[in-house]
């Protein structure tokens, strides 16, 4: 089952809520652009490719839902709302690739109704797409992995965080479909708990060996030996720097004083050819976010508190990049890989 999809007999956006998991697989049904952004917000749906095709169905939500019948106004309250749609969630691109991609598509329709079918056939093109990278993703990045490897990752880049198989967790579910005995380290990724909460259950469902960690424990791991290769996934790939989950940069800075392996899994959609690490916004949340767990007060209600979701990893930290089209060494000249891979 997808972890986002447009119900044709609906009418609406249908996705996991992942602020239920590991406890309850619940699917929610959204009928406005509204319920999508508190979705996106609260990480109801999330993970960058997830939100790619969010974004896309955002807009064939918005599509649908606008009521004036003139089409210039109809056209301009479709382009504000997928510019409010576009900045629910700064540091993943894919949020407004999907918003962009689709918008683009849309309105090249002549009247509302083509716009509108339009914007549907192309947000289910871009979820569409994205499983098919994610495979291709998958199938590359196996052969990076030996038989009895144990692979460490942070926060969730699996299926969850996709429409369906996953990045990083897609390279390893391609490796164990090859008959790679494959086993797992699964950091519990705090505050949000993404590794705890999302990997470990997608990775138990599979039958795939999982052992979870604390964030903290990353270093002892790696300097004891226990850890072959780290994968992760990404929000944004610009040429100087990797964004991921907080978290993400201390890893790689352990791994590389230990010799092992910083693999980065993304779609070519998660690339920022327009920035440099220095441009990017990090998104910072609620310090209730750290001062609350589960509606269980953890720290003293007025303290101080800064959250950023997601830190930057310099592409020297990087071993490799692992994309639908192949696998990328860094450095990389992103202008060089637009030539070549025709982007
Ligand atoms: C396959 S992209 C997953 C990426 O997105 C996550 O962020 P969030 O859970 O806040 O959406 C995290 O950075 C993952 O690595």
């Amino acid at each position: 089952m997808r972890t986002i999809y447009w119900d044709d007999k609906k009418g609406c956006v249908t996705l996991v809520d992942q602020t239920a998991l590991p406890v309850k697989l619940l699917l929610l049904d959204i009928h406005e652009v509204r319920d999508l952004e508190d979705a996106i917000l609260k990480l109801k749906v999330r993970g960058a490719p997830a939100l790619g095709a969010a974004g896309g169905f955002g807009v064939a939500l918005l599509a649908y839902t606008i009521k004036s019948r003139d089409i210039k106004e109809y056209i301009e309250k479709l382009m504000s709302g997928a510019d409010e749609l576009k900045g629910t969630r700064p540091t993943a691109v894919n949020l407004s690739w999907g918003v962009e991609r689709t918008m683009r598509k849309a309105l090249t329709g002549k009247d509302i109704s083509e716009i509108q079918s339009l914007a549907l056939e192309e947000a289910k093109a871009i979820a569409d797409d994205d499983v098919a990278r994610c495979k291709a993703i998958g199938e590359h990045g196996s052969k990076l992995l030996e038989d009895g490897d144990t692979v460490m990752t942070h926060c969730n880049a699996g299926r969850m965080a996709c429409v369906d198989w996953g990045t990083a967790l897609g390279v390893i579910r391609s490796a164990v479909a090859e008959g790679k005995k494959i086993k797992v380290i699964s950091c519990e990724t705090r505050p949000l708990n993404q590794g705890c909460r999302i990997t470990t259950w997608e990775l138990m469902e599979d039958g795939i060996p999982v052992t979870l960690i604390t964030d903290s424990m990353s270093g002892h791991v790696m300097r004891k030996g226990m850890v072959d290769k780290v994968i992760v996934g990404a929000d944004r790939i610009v040429e100087d720097a990797v964004f991921n989950k907080i978290g993400t940069y201390t890893h790689s800075v352990v791994a590389k004083a230990h010799g092992i392996p910083f693999y980065v899994a993304a779609p070519f959609s998660t690339f920022d050819f327009t920035k440099k690490e220095k441009d990017v916004v990090i998104e910072e949340r609620s310090g209730d976010e750290l001062r609350y767990w589960g509606g269980m007060q953890i720290a003293p209600k007025d303290v101080q508190v800064y959250n950023p979701a997601f830190d930057a990893t310099p592409m020297e930290n990087v071993t490799a990049i692992i994309t639908e089209l192949g696998i990328l060494k860094p450095p990389m000249d992103f202008s060089e890989i637009k030539k070549k891979f025709n982007i």
